[in-house]
C-alpha cells in the first residue's frame, strides 16, 4: 500500500484527479470505478476544471459506481445517481449509455449478479476510487461484511446512517439498506485509489494501516492483500499515525 500524504482536502482532490487523468491518458477507453460522499466531491471539481481547460475527453470511458441507496428513485435528489449527474456528468463527454450505477429500486439477486456480470463483461475495472467510512466501510460493505461478496444488499448501520444524513433532510429519510459492490468485486479492480481527508477519518486510517492481514470486522482491511492500492490522505486524517511521511 503506498501513502500519500498531503497537506489538505483541496491537495487531496488535485493527486487523485491527476492519477486518474494520467490513467486516462495511457488508456482513453478505461472502465473508472467511481465512489460518492464527500470526500471525492473536490476530485470531481478537479475533473471538470481540467475537462474544460485541457478538454480531456471521456467519449471512450465507461464509469461504474460502487453504490446506490435501495428504494430511491434515480431522479431522487439524494440518490448516488443525482449526485453523479450534478457533480461530475452533466459536465463532461461521456456518454449516458457508458455510465453504470446499481439500481436502488431493482435488488434481486440477478440484479446484483448482473452488476457484477456488466463489470466483467467491460474488462473489469481499471482504477476504483474509494472514500472510508468512520467504521472502516468501503462501498457500502460494513462490518461483517464477508470479503469474499460480490455486489449485494446491505443493511446500513446506524453510524453510516447518522453521518450521511447530513445530505438528506434528517435522519429518518436515510434509508436503511443499499446495494453496492462487494468486498470480493473491490478487490478485482485493477488499482485502487483510497482517499480521505479530516480528522473524523484519523481513527479509520489509523486503524487501516495497522492490519496485515484481512479481517471483516473491519472492512478496509481487505485493502492489505491488493497489489495496487494508493491512499491519498491529508494530515488530519494521517494524525493518529506514527511513521515517517511521504
Ligand atoms: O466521503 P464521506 O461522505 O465521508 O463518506 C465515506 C464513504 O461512505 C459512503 O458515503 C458510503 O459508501 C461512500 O460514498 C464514501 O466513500
Amino acid at each position: 500500500m503506498k501513502i500519500i500524504s498531503v497537506s489538505d482536502k483541496n491537495e487531496m482532490s488535485k493527486k487523485a484527479a491527476q492519477i486518474i487523468l494520467e490513467l486516462i491518458k495511457e488508456k482513453p477507453n478505461a472502465v473508472l470505478g467511481l465512489a460518492t460522499g464527500g470526500t471525492p466531491e473536490g476530485t470531481y471539481k478537479e475533473l471538470v476544471a481540467d475537462h474544460q481547460k485541457n478538454e480531456t475527453s471521456y467519449c471512450q470511458i465507461h464509469t461504474v459506481n460502487l453504490d446506490e441507496y435501495v428504494g430511491i428513485n434515480p431522479e431522487d435528489p439524494n440518490s448516488y445517481h443525482s449526485y453523479m449527474e450534478s457533480h461530475f456528468f452533466k459536465y463532461i463527454d461521456l456518454p449516458k449509455d457508458q455510465r453504470f450505477l446499481p439500481d436502488g429500486k431493482n435488488t434481486s439477486v440477478e440484479a446484483c449478479v448482473h452488476y457484477d456480470n456488466l463489470i466483467e463483461s467491460l474488462g473489469g475495472v481499471d482504477l476504483q476510487l474509494l472514500g472510508i467510512g468512520r467504521n472502516g466501510h468501503i462501498g457500502f460493505n460494513e462490518p461483517g461484511t464477508p470479503l469474499t461478496m460480490g455486489t449485494h444488499v446491505v443493511q446500513l448501520t446506524e453510524s453510516t446512517r447518522k453521518a450521511n444524513a447530513r445530505f438528506f433532510g434528517s435522519l429518518s429519510e436515510v434509508p436503511e439498506q443499499a446495494i453496492t459492490m462487494g468486498i470480493g468485486t473491490i478487490l478485482k479492480s485493477k488499482k485502487i485509489v483510497l482517499i480521505a481527508s479530516g480528522e473524523e477519518k484519523a481513527e479509520a486510517m489509523n486503524r487501516m494501516l495497522h492490519f496485515s492481514v484481512p479481517d471483516d470486522c473491519f472492512p478496509a482491511s481487505a485493502l492489505v492483500q491488493h497489489p495496487d492500492v494508493t491512499v491519498i490522505a491529508d494530515e488530519a486524517a494521517l494524525s493518529l499515525i506514527k511513521f515517517s511521511k511521504e
